[in-house]
């Protein structure tokens, strides 16, 4: 089936929506002109806009907790695994409410630990959590049972792939920002034959401005943010709190001595000696952004950045919900994502990225002198080992 794109304005809209053509096979009895048929995501956009936007209420909530009673200290990581597991079971009730007839779900999280002996009380708490998210809203008048939320959670286990509609999650992306008490990111997006075609990124921690601003850390600087794009149709931005938003851009910086560039904030995930390596050839000034999380692609979508590095140890298989609906957000502001060997994403193999040592973004200008400089410090480090 082939797909061509077009740009539609919708009367009742008063502003561009995107639709799609799919060229169908033509029936049997008829002639050989294609059947067409129109199709646009503003449903889905506003069933994921919805659902990660609860989410994300639900996570600042434990949050929130987490960090009042200090458990953070004490390094008990159940209260993150609550807010995990509720916003997988809430983000995949809403969907499954929404497209009861076209559902598959790729998400992080299953239920296979809950359900061990003592798993009970936690579950408890996580049935407590998503029904007081689904009563706060008030969209669906239902309650849901702990073995409907376990269910819920587990409805998130299909393998992906490259036919049909896969929505892709990471409940809570950045976990250990999320401990932190920094960014964390809900990231949401929507497979359709492989590739990426609309993606939703909440990110409670973020600064409403730039975060390349002097006074990003004044306590009259509003957080939260939600990023979304549609194939085709740009990035915008809103508050998390609001939905008045605005479109967003990549930073237009062509001199890499201009650009500041993002990476992980753990170590583990990201080698900062490499991308500092790579930062050195390309004459970047200023000392790397670190930051958890898929808040990287959207800060970079808005230009807050030029570039995102990231380059995991040896043996690491990424995984494609720690990036689709960053990939679309930064794409759709103008971006480029690749991996290290300068070939995009793709999304269309199951559950892994299968790529080339890493994966960079960059604006159009910067991508070409970037991917020189990695493919240079890939080379010096391997043959300085
Ligand atoms: N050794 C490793 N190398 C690279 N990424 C890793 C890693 N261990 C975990 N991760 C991934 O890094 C993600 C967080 O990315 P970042 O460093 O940008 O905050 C994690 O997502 P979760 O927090 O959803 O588990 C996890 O999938
Ligand atoms: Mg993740
Ligand atoms: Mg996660
Ligand atoms: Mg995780």
């Amino acid at each position: 089936m082939s797909i061509n794109w077009l740009r539609f304005v919708s009367p009742s809209l008063k502003k561009p929506s995107l639709f799609h053509l799919c060229h169908l096979p033509p029936p049997p009895s008829s002639s050989s002109s294609a059947v067409i048929v129109a199709m646009s995501y503003d449903k889905e956009l506003a069933a994921a806009k919805k659902a990660a936007s609860l989410a994300a209420r639900l996570c600042q909530k434990v949050q929130k907790a987490l960090l009042q009673s200090d458990v953070q200290s004490k390094n008990d990581k159940s209260p993150v695994t609550v807010a995990d597991y509720g916003s997988q079971a809430l983000v995949s009730f809403v969907l499954q409410q929404e497209f009861p007839d076209n559902f598959s779900l790729v998400a992080e999280e299953d239920s296979k630990d809950l359900r061990k002996d003592g798993g009970q009380e936690i579950v408890e708490r996580i049935t407590k959590l998503v029904n007081d998210s689904l009563t706060s809203d008030g969209s669906y008048n239902v309650t849901l049972s702990t073995e409907g939320v376990l269910k819920a959670i587990d409805n998130g286990r299909s393998e992906g792939g490259s036919q049909g509609r896969h929505w892709v999650l990471d409940p809570i992306d950045g976990t250990k920002g999320f401990l932190r008490g920094d960014q964390y990111a809900i990231a949401l997006a929507l497979l359709e034959g492989g590739k990426v075609v609309l993606g939703v990124l909440a990110c409670p921690n973020l600064p409403l401005t730039s975060l390349s601003d002097a006074g990003q850390h004044s306590p009259n600087n509003k957080v939260g943010c939600l990023f979304f794009a549609v194939v085709g149709g740009g990035t915008y931005m809103h508050p998390l709190d609001g939905s008045s938003a605005v479109k967003v851009q990549v930073s237009a910086v062509e001199n890499p001595e201009e650009a500041s560039f993002f990476e992980s904030y753990e170590a583990a995930h990201s080698m900062h000696g490499l991308s500092s390596l790579i930062a050195q050839k390309l004459g970047v000034k200023a000392p790397p952004v670190r930051i958890d999380s898929q808040a990287k692609y959207g800060a970079l979508s808005r230009g807050d950045g030029a570039i995102y590095l990231r380059l995991p140890h040896k043996g690491y298989r990424e995984k494609i919900w720690d990036h689709a609906a960053g990939c679309i957000v930064v794409t759709e502001a103008g971006g480029v994502v690749t991996d290290a060997a300068g070939q995009p994403l793709d999304f269309s193999k199951g559950k892994y990225l299968d790529l080339d040592t890493g994966i960079i973004v960059t604006n159009q200008k910067l991508m070409p002198l970037l991917f020189n400089a990695v493919r240079k410090s890939i080379q010096e480090k391997a043959s300085s080992l």
